[in-house]
C-alpha cells in the first residue's frame, strides 16, 4: 500500500519528534472491551504541523491521550524526541512532563489553566519548573505575551477574568513558552468565534517557525486545512488516508475523506450537492 494512504510518515532526512507505530488502544475489560484505535502509525517532523481529523468517536482524543501516556496502548510504540515512552511508568512520565518536552492544549482553556493562578504565574510556571531563574522567566513571559497579542495588563488577572479567546491565547502561550519539542492541540479553536479562531490559527502559524512539532486535532477539516502541512484522516479508530492538506482536499481517496470534503463547502469551488453526499454515505456504510 502506498505510504500516503495509511501511515503518516515525516519528510525523509529529518528525525521525527513524534513516531507512533502500530498503535492499538482498547477501553474496558473482558466482554466490555472495545477497540478505540487500531494499527495507527504516524510521524511528525520538527517544525511540521500534522492535522488529525475525524468525526466524533473516531479516536482523536484517545490518540492524544495515548501519546501523552494518559491511556495505555495494548500494542504498538510511541517515541517522543527519540525516547521510547511506550513502557514508561508514572514517575518517568512526570520526568518527561517536567522537562517540558511535550505539551497539551485542550479545547476548553480552563482545563489547561489553574483558576487560582494569575496569568503571569501560569505562564512563568513551565519555565520555573525547568529551572529558569525568576527574572529571566518574567522577561520571557512578557516577550511571549506580546507574540500571542495579549496585553501585559492581563498578566495580573485570573483566567476567569479573561474572555474565551484571550484564555485560549494564554493556554497556547503556556504550552509554547518553555520551547517544547511537541505540542498536541485537541480542538483548540472549536469553542471560539470566527475572529478568535483566525487569530489563534495565525499565532500558531507564526510560532511554528520556532521548530516545534504540532499535532492539531479537529473534527473540522476547514480548521485544519489552513494550518496543517499534512492531514491524517481517522475513521473508526484507523488512519484511512494521509497526505498534504492540498492533496487530501483536492484529491481525496477514501470514501470517508470524500464525504468530509464534500461536507465542507468552503473548501471546494463547487460544493457537492445533497445527492452526492447521500451517495457517499451509502457507499461508506455498505
Ligand atoms: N474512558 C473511556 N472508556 C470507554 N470508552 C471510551 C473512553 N473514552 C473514549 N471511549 C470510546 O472510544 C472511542 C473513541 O473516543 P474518542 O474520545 O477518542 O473519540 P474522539 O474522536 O476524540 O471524539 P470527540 O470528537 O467526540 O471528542 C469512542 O467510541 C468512545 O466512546
Amino acid at each position: 500500500m502506498p505510504q500516503e494512504e495509511g501511515s503518516a510518515g515525516a519528510a525523509p532526512g529529518r528525525e521525527p519528534v513524534l513516531d507512533v507505530t502500530g498503535l492499538d488502544v482498547h477501553y474496558g475489560s473482558r466482554r466490555r472491551r472495545r477497540r478505540a484505535l487500531h494499527g495507527v502509525s504516524l510521524t511528525v517532523a520538527p517544525g511540521e504541523t500534522l492535522g488529525i481529523i475525524g468525526e466524533t468517536g473516531s479516536g482523536k482524543s484517545t490518540l492524544a491521550r495515548a501519546v501523552l501516556g494518559l491511556v495505555r496502548a495494548s500494542a504498538g510504540s510511541v517515541v517522543i524526541d527519540g525516547e521510547d515512552v511506550s513502557a514508561y511508568d508514572q514517575r518517568q512520565w512526570r520526568g518527561l512532563r517536567r522537562r517540558g518536552v511535550v505539551q497539551y492544549v485542550f479545547q476548553d482553556p480552563l482545563r489547561s489553566l489553574d483558576p487560582d493562578l494569575t496569568i503571569e504565574t501560569s505562564l512563568a510556571e513551565p519555565l520555573l519548573i525547568r529551572g529558569v531563574p525568576f527574572d529571566e522567566a518574567a522577561a520571557r513571559v512578557r516577550a511571549f505575551v506580546s507574540r500571542v497579542r495579549l496585553s501585559e495588563d492581563l498578566l495580573d488577572r485570573l483566567p476567569g477574568e479573561l474572555s474565551g479567546g484571550q484564555r485560549q491565547r494564554v493556554a497556547v502561550a503556556r504550552a509554547l513558552v518553555a520551547e517544547p519539542r511537541l505540542v498536541i492541540l485537541d480542538e483548540p479553536v472549536s469553542a471560539l468565534d470566527s475572529a478568535n479562531r483566525v487569530q489563534i490559527l495565525r499565532i500558531l502559524e507564526e510560532l511554528r517557525s520556532d521548530g516545534v512539532a504540532l499535532v492539531f486535532i479537529s473534527h473540522d477539516l476547514g480548521s485544519v486545512a489552513g494550518i496543517a502541512d499534512r492531514v491524517a484522516v481517522l475513521y473508526r479508530g484507523e488512519l484511512v488516508e494521509v497526505g498534504t492538506a492540498a492533496d487530501v482536499i483536492n484529491r481525496p481517496r477514501h470514501t470517508y475523506t470524500r464525504l468530509l470534503v464534500s461536507s465542507a463547502p468552503t473548501l471546494r469551488a463547487a460544493p457537492a450537492d445533497r445527492a452526492e453526499r447521500e451517495a457517499l454515505r451509502a457507499l461508506l456504510h455498505a
